[in-house]
């Protein structure tokens, strides 16, 4: 898979003040410029993943784009090779390794992203770390829900020379 880095370069856009939500605008539109014809798509979730969707629903209206399988809206089932797959990320090191999830959804889009010939992530600067685990933030992991208690505790056993704590976080809950 073919991967790549979207940022919006302050340098450049230094004669304006941009809200964090404007670069992150900024970034997605910029990735669907990458959207073709015809083509397989997978959008993720989150606010700047968001921005994309939006900018795909709008040149779909407008005739501007046409033909676009979107997937989760169809599904990897009947579309196992995805073309372009659009998504934001909570941190990202200089190797382009990732942390998702932190908004909630993790497996499907990891899924969805595992399946496409590029993957565009889309993120504003303050997602950028230097070693994966930099912000100090939440690690996601999804588990399943039957003996969630072990799995949890499992988990915090494996990392407990660093004090981390394993917490439930269910459906649509914010880290
Ligand atoms: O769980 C959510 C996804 O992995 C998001 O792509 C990630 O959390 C980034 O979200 P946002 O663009 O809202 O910062």
């Amino acid at each position: 898979m073919e991967a790549g880095l979207l940022i919006p370069s302050p340098l450049s856009l230094s004669q304006l003040i941009l809200t964090q939500d404007n670069l992150k605008k900024i970034t997605a539109y910029k990735a669907v410029e990458y959207v073709e014809f015809g083509m397989v798509l997978g959008l993720g979730t989150g606010s700047t993943a968001k921005h994309a969707v939006d900018r795909v629903g709008e040149l779909l209206r407008q005739g501007k784009l046409k033909d676009i399988i979107g997937i989760p809206t169809s599904n990897l089932d009947s579309h196992p090779v995805v073309d372009l797959a659009i998504d934001g990320a909570d941190e990202v090191d200089p190797y382009l390794n990732l942390v998702k999830g932190r908004g909630g959804s993790l497996l499907r889009e990891k899924m969805v992203e595992g399946a496409c010939k590029k993957f565009v992530v889309i993120i504003d600067e303050s997602k950028l770390v230097n070693y994966i685990g930099g912000s100090g933030l939440a690690m996601s992991v999804e588990v399943i829900q039957f003996c969630w208690k072990f799995t949890a505790s499992r988990l915090q056993n494996l990392f407990q020379e660093s004090s981390c704590v394993a917490k439930l976080r269910t459906l649509g809950k914010k880290a």
